[in-house]
């Protein structure tokens, strides 16, 4: 059985969840980079006439037209759910307004769905006024996302290592977890719970664990991002269950040498470009993505200076270049220095050669992480 969250008169919210980019080349499922784009929920609740709970969604930005606006089927409230739900309550009995900024474009390999799990984690701690800490949210948003790579970074902000701890089977209840890769249907039903529900059990604790790496404040982040999307859940199967052994040596040596070298001052764009090459996910994507292999094989920093590194975005399709900034004026919030824009219009011109439409952005990495701020 489960009640209805508590309802104190009007209360409102500012969440505030930042784009990332995961594996970084060699990372896969383990590196994050929190980016300076931003999914952004302003809440309010307010008591209602009749006592049952409306909640009400809008949307500007990144999937305007194609996010769903029902709270049962919105991948933000349907986490949110999750977590009240586990805590044996529902939405409160009250009007819930959400309004969502989104900066961060659909199935383009920027975290759109670790953002979205995260900013709906808490939403149900908001809204349940559970008071859950920075740890607890991340258990609950990797139950639901369970790549550890873009929730961290989404969560915590900056430049992340992590991994998932190997749960005891007794801690796992696949039937009763929402476990998958962006909460296909749930409740089951994708409609409000019903009293006699199976409520899901509150995760395990200590899911992930991650470390937080230096970053070089003169990196400066080029996003490459084409006009189609790759969903995740397909890149995933494009993977291979197992690998040679001189495949993962490949990507343990560079990764373990990636670390290290983006908080290093001076920044060696040769160590960095090679410690950036990948061998077990971005070569099997490149059905999904044309173009992806000629472009992170060419471009390297002899080939046009100022480049550190280059590889795919998470899933893709999007790349991500980082740039050395070292000896510029940083750049304002938005803005871009003359290596960037040479290294985002050179990724852009190779793309066009395959008919590719692409938009660059510069960016920077994101250091706050995500924000739930309650206004007075
Ligand atoms: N702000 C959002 N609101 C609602 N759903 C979202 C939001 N962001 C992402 N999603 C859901 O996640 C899907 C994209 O997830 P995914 O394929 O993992 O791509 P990404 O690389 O962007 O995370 C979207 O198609 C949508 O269903
Ligand atoms: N490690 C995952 C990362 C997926 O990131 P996304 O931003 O594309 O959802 C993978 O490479 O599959």
């Amino acid at each position: 059985m489960f009640h209805a969250a508590p309802t104190a008169g009007q209360r409102r919210w500012t969440i505030r969840v930042p784009a990332s980019s995961a594996n970084i080349g060699p990372g896969f499922d383990v590196l994050g980079l929190a980016l300076s784009r931003h999914l952004t929920l302003r809440v309010s609740l307010s008591p209602c006439p009749e006592p049952e709970s409306k909640v009400t969604l809008s949307y500007t930005g990144e999937g305007a037209t194609d996010a769903p606006l029902d709270p049962y089927k919105n991948l933000i409230t349907r986490v949110a759910l999750y977590v009240l739900l586990s805590h044996r309550l529902t939405f409160p009995a009250a009007h819930v307004s959400i309004e969502i900024d989104n900066q961060v474009p659909f199935g383009r390999g920027m975290g759109s769905s670790a953002a979205a799990v995260v900013a709906g984690v808490l939403l149900g701690d908001a809204l349940g006024d559970l008071k859950l800490s920075q740890d607890r949210v991340k258990d609950y948003a990797l139950m639901v996302e369970r790549h550890p790579d873009n929730v961290t970074a989404a969560l915590c902000g900056g430049f992340t290592g992590s991994f998932l701890r190997m749960l005891e089977p007794s801690e796992l209840s696949p039937a009763a977890i929402p476990l998958a890769e962006v909460l296909p249907a749930y409740p089951a039903n994708a409609g409000p719970p019903q009293p006699g529900d199976d409520l899901p059990p509150q995760p395990p604790t200590n899911v992930g664990r991650h470390v937080r790496y230096g970053f070089s404040k003169d990196i400066g982040v080029v996003v490459v991002v084409p006009k189609f999307e790759v969903e995740t859940a397909k890149a995933r199967g494009a993977l291979p269950d197992s690998y040679p052994r001189q495949d993962v040596v490949f990507n343990l040596q560079r990764l373990a040498v990636l670390t290290a070298s983006l908080g290093a001052s001076p920044l060696d764009p040769n160590v960095i470009w090679e410690s950036m090459r990948d061998k077990v996910h971005q070569p099997q994507r490149e059905g999904l993505i044309p173009g992806l292999s000629k472009i992170v094989n060419t471009m390297t920093p002899a080939t046009h200076p100022g480049l550190l590194g280059i590889c795919l975005s998470g899933a893709g399709p999007t790349i991500l270049a980082l740039v050395s900034n070292e000896g510029a004026a940083k750049p304002a919030a938005g803005e871009a220095t003359p290596q960037m824009r040479e290294v985002g219009e050179a990724i852009k011109a190779l793309w066009q050669q395959d008919g590719i439409e692409v938009e660059w952005l510069p960016l920077e990495m994101d250091d706050k992480g995500a924000t739930l701020e309650e206004h007075k």
